[in-house]
């Protein structure tokens, strides 16, 4: 009845209502259900499962968009430059960003529009040579004290490239919605979720990426928005969403965003040209140019307050051009820079007053307003606040099982790759095999047989780096974005990595053993082949997990596959053919001990040589048994087991280098620190302010809001997406 009640309000309710009570919907329905049978049960019920149901009730409240308001005072952003010089980015730049409403933020190229989204989305890294100074309130509240939920849409769209639409926001339902919420509220929340997207005949698509089709940008682009709509957020930041979009995708992702405005959510869009048809979706619109503000206010008043000015947009001319064209320098000649910086610093002059004007008007009127209506709104966040955080998410078995699922799809999906190594893998054995064909017993088949062993290991080790290296960079960003929003936690992410990688990797290097190892003619001897196969095996899992390593640390793939090599370079030095272990420098001895080259090799001799006869040289001498190489190569004391023990430690060496790096680099962001508002620009009568009709709160009001906050609850756990770490 509950269920019926509110679909029907949903097809009947305006958009802006429809949405977030149709994302409403399946979970309430789901309630509805859980009720009916914990009534029949009421007997019997006991006191915890009560309270199960109340929490549960609790989320779904938090589904309903919680109005935000973000007001922006005085911002500047200084970055130290090497030389010790700054360089200003940000110049007291002010603006309130309203729920409901889509905020365009626009400017020609370097103007600061990135640097202004990512301050405002308390995205600026800590500990950087970045510095944010100036007042970001939500709701009168200090941001990163406010404990609302926001989103940040990056301008790169990623994913994993073998899920589907489905499979990629169910994900982001499973690993992030509550425990309790059940898989079919779940399921509908994320079919709804797909339907607000525009997303419904891409469902079953598979993302894709540069090996495989898959979305189109337009598409992908929405996706992102979707993953992260899935935690409620009320404020939602998108960075550059229509670069690299023809006109007719970009419009669609604009829609889309103008919808969830339209639906109760604050939206603040960066946005370089846009064409005229996405122009007029923007409600208000902040225009920087050179770090500085030129106007900040509703998008349809911008015109006539450049036409007071006296510049005027020609008629049936794209007013976003027009703007564009009227705040930027021109570069063309000395004598065209000036005038245009003439005309801008005339441009900034006039906002600066009329900011000025504004917040002396909105003092006045402050003094009057009754601080109830701040009071009851900072409350209401508070509850919601406290009901999200009661909640738990995915435990750490669960999320293990999800990634697992996660991961194993992509492994097992990704034919192209797959392929690519199959025949990589196979390439090399028949030109090892063709190489080393059916080697003989003679004195120069010793150098032989130690050679292929050799390039077996080397082989092995860099088909495994190089693929490892190829792939994780990328990964580790998406992994660093989901963790981000709290989606999962490192262990839990490398376990079921690990877990779902490993027996397809296996299958690589056993099909380069399974070629090599009777064409070149090794040992003939099953239990000496299934070492073999076991022996390289595990060194393929040991370059994987220094893959990993690099991986971790590399800031891009390019740089990774500088690194790694060049690291694998210096353990096939030291990988027990080119330089006997007996003679290295006291100082680098550590190094042949940590080579997986030289582990893998030292087994593959000790798997090969023992019990082999060698034909005598022409002199009636030589080497003539299998233990007198492996004295020769001062491996007569090594054993297999001893091998892979050591071999085991690097593996395990490198899963741990990787688990630490990853957590250590989780990211960081700076608070907005109280400083002096705009730069003294001429013509401005007094500090820059939000220039709003409803002004934005002072800082101190912010800080009273905070105490009374203080007083109220001290558990309202901001969401992760929005914790921002202290300076
Ligand atoms: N980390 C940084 N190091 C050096 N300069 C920076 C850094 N971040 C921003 N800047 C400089 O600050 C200015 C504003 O950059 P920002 O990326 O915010 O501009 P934008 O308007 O988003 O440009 P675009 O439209 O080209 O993306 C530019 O001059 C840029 O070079």
């Amino acid at each position: 009845m509950i269920g019926f009640l509110l679909g029907t309000a949903a097809i009947c309710a305006p958009p802006h209502i429809g949405v977030p009570l149709g994302l409403t919907i399946a979970g309430v329905k789901a309630i509805a259900g859980r009720r009916r049978n914990a009534r029949q049960a009421k007997l019997h019920s006991s006191d915890s499962e009560q309270k199960l149901e109340a929490k549960f009730e609790k989320v779904l409240a938090s589904e309903v968009v919680e109005p935000v308001e973000l007001s922006w005072t005085g911002l500047n952003q200084t970055l130290k430059l090497k030389d010790g010089s700054t360089k200003q980015i940000l110049k007291g730049v002010s603006g309130v960003a309203r729920p409901g409403r889509l905020v365009g933020l626009m400017g020609p190229s370097g103007s600061g529009k990135t640097s202004l989204l990512t301050a405002l989305a308390g995205r600026v890294p800590a500990g950087s040579k970045m510095s944010l100074t100036g007042s970001l309130l939500v709701n009168g509240m200090p941001a990163d004290e406010a404990g609302h939920r926001q989103a940040f849409v990056q301008q790169e769209d990623l994913f994993y490239s073998m899920l589907s639409v489905k499979e990629t926001l169910q994900m982001a339902a499973d690993l992030r919605l509550p425990q309790q919420m059940s898989a079919e509220a779940r399921e509908a929340y994320v079919n709804q979720l797909v339907g607000v997207l525009g997303l419904a005949k891409a469902i079953d698509t598979c993302v894709g990426d540069e090996k495989t089709r898959g979305l189109s940008g337009g598409e992908k682009k929405r996706l992102s928005i979707g993953c992260e709509l899935v935690g409620s957020p009320s404020l939602i930041f998108c960075d550059e969403p229509t670069t690299g979009l023809d006109s007719f995708q970009a419009e669609k992702v604009m829609s889309t965003l103008k919808g969830l405005a339209a639906s109760g959510h604050t939206v603040v869009a960066s946005i370089h040209q846009p064409r005229s048809s996405i122009f007029a979706m923007f409600d208000d619109l902040v225009l920087l140019s050179e770090g500085q503000p030129v106007y900040s206010g509703p998008a349809d008043q911008a015109l006539a307050h450049f036409e007071a000015l006296g510049h005027v947009c020609p008629e049936h001319f794209n007013p976003a051009e027009f703007l564009a064209d009227l705040i930027s320098l021109d570069f063309a000649s000395p004598e065209a820079e000036a005038d245009s910086r003439a005309r801008l610093d005339k441009l900034v002059s006039a906002w600066r007053a009329k900011e000025a004007a504004a917040a002396a008007k909105a003092a006045a009127a402050k003094k009057a307003a009754s601080s109830k209506d701040m009071m009851r709104r900072t409350a209401s966040t508070d509850l919601v606040m406290r009901r999200a955080a009661e909640l738990p998410r995915a435990g750490p078995l669960r999320q293990l099982r999800l990634l697992l699922v996660r991961s194993w799809r992509q492994v097992v999906r990704d034919k192209a790759t797959n392929v690519a190594r199959a025949m990589s893998n196979l390439s090399s054995a028949v030109v090892f095999g063709a190489i080393f064909f059916r080697m003989r017993r003679g004195q120069s088949n010793i150098q032989d047989r130690m050679g292929l062993l050799q390039v077996a290991s080397i082989n092995t080790a860099m088909a495994s780096l190089v693929k490892t290296l190829n792939i994780f960079p990328r990964e580790r960003t998406i992994v660093a974005r989901e963790r981000a929003r709290g989606s999962y936690s490192i262990l839990s992410y490398l376990s079921a990595k690990l877990a779902a990688e490993l027996p397809v990797g296996a299958l690589f290097p056993l099909l380069f053993g399974a070629i090599v190892y009777p064409v070149c003619g090794l040992h003939p001897s099953l239990p000496r082949f299934a070492k073999f196969l076991g022996i390289l095996t595990l060194e393929s899992f040991t370059s994987q997990a220094l893959g990993l390593a690099v991986g971790s640390v590399a800031p891009s793939t390019e740089a990774a596959m500088a690194i790694g090599p060049a690291v694998m370079l210096v353990w096939i030095v030291f990988g027990g053919y080119y330089v006997n272990a007996d003679n290295v420098p006291a100082l680098f001895k550590w190094l042949p001990r940590a080579s997986l080259i030289k582990q893998a090799f030292e087994a593959l001799c000790v798997n090969e040589f023992p019990g082999l006869q060698f034909d005598a040289d022409a002199n009636g001498g030589g080497m003539r048994t299998g233990e007198q190489v492996l004295t020769w190569l001062s491996f007569d004391k090594s054993t297999i087991p001893a091998r892979a023990a050591s071999q085991a430690r690097i593996l395990l060496f490198y899963y741990w280098a990787t688990f630490c790096i990853l957590r250590a680099s989780s990211p960081r962001y700076q608070s907005v620190r109280p400083g002096t508002s705009a730069p003294a620009v001429e013509g401005a009568a007094a500090p820059a302010a939000a220039p709003s009709a409803a002004p934005a709160p002072s800082q101190a009001d912010g800080a009273a809001a905070a105490a009374a906050k203080a007083n109220q609850t001290k558990d309202a756990t901001p969401a992760p997406a929005v914790k921002s770490a202290a300076a």
